[in-house]
């Protein structure tokens, strides 16, 4: 734990990752503690079990949830749940942003990734959000995919499909999945050219850099540290023009995938790092605790620092290595 964590034990509606500020706003509910303090208000804190706003089944929760631990660490907000309401929180927070861009801007731009990430987006396909959201502003967007048809079992669509997206009134055209009849590199650059056409017309905004900048990216993390298709030591991390690339060479099979570059991701206006299982403590604790050490590598975790808001939404085993419990 570091010394100089700030520990907010509490919810309040500054603790949203909409209003998550850079510097960390101090709330009346956020206490400044010593290293031994913060332990004991950290054990307390987890003793303590997070409850809904309408009921402490969490199977019915919706709204807010308390977290079991709150974390700043400068820009970077870490908050820890059970599995169940780490999903609630996800709905509300995704709901929150879906409201705020598409009153804003007229669209909501999502980019979701594979893996666990999808199920924790379950809460959303449920009332209330199922009705509140309009989900007729939603594009939705790959952060990486494999290489593979539509309807194979390793395709990031095929699972984003079935999880979440065939249950929820997106219009179709506003699905923007990858070419699966094109090779690794056509597909990549048919993305990026869609991307582009994209931002002129406004559905996707623009950073000052000249990346696309997602209203809301949607990341899991690898115990290697991965993050989407952006592996630890791989070449194409160092892609800096491009917006999507293409490998040949996954270290973890389907060996062909597309990818996001990691200036288009760290040019998001919102990432969320959702990450559960102990098998990911290292990783976590890497990419939140440790000291970048010029002669090493850093892993892609520890490269995602975008322009806006980073929230990391973890269970206790991902956190077992940030805290003592
Ligand atoms: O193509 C992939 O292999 C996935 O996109 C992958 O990078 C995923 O995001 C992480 O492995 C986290 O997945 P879990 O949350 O399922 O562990």
């Amino acid at each position: 734990m570091a010394l100089s964590a700030t520990l907010s034990l509490s919810c309040t509606p500054q603790n949203r990752l909409l209003s998550v500020q850079k510097p960390p706003l101090l709330s009346a509910t956020t206490l400044l503690v010593s290293p031994q303090d913060a332990r004991k208000l950290l054990h307390h804190a987890l003793r303590y079990k997070g409850v809904s706003p309408v009921g402490k089944n969490p199977k019915r929760s919706v709204g807010k949830v308390k977290a079991s631990v709150e974390w700043e660490k400068g820009y970077k907000k870490v908050e820890v749940f059970s599995k169940e309401h780490l999903a609630v929180s996800l709905a509300y927070d995704v709901a929150e942003l879906s409201n705020k861009f598409t009153k804003e801007r007229g669209a909501f731009s999502v980019a979701l990734s594979g893996g666990s990430v999808i199920k924790y987006l379950r809460k959303l396909v449920e009332p209330p959000y199922l009705d509140s959201i309009d989900w007729s502003k939603w594009h939705v967007f790959w952060v990486d995919e494999r290489v593979v048809p539509k309807d194979h079992l390793d395709s990031n669509y095929k699972l984003a499909n079935d999880g979440f997206l065939s249950k929820v009134p997106i219009p179709a055209n506003n699905i923007y999945a990858i070419d699966d009849a094109l090779p690794a590199d056509g597909a990549a650059d048919v993305y990026e050219t869609n991307l582009r056409r994209l931002v002129k017309s406004n559905v996707i905004a623009s950073s000052a850099v000249q990346f696309p900048k997602f209203d809301l990216v949607l990341l899991g993390v690898g115990p290697d540290g991965r993050v989407g298709s952006l592996f630890p030591r791989h070449y194409v991390l160092k892609e800096n023009q491009k917006w999507v690339t293409f490998m040949k060479d996954s270290p973890k099979p389907p060996l062909e995938r597309i990818t996001f570059t990691l200036p288009v991701i760290n040019s998001s206006a919102n990432v969320a790092m959702v990450v559960t299982g102990a098998g990911k403590a290292d990783a976590v604790y890497t990419a939140l605790e440790k000291t970048v050490d010029q002669s090493s590598d850093k892993l892609p975790v520890q490269m995602i620092s975008p322009e806006g808001e980073l929230k990391w939404y973890l269970d206790k085993g991902a956190a077992s290595k940030l805290f003592k419990y």
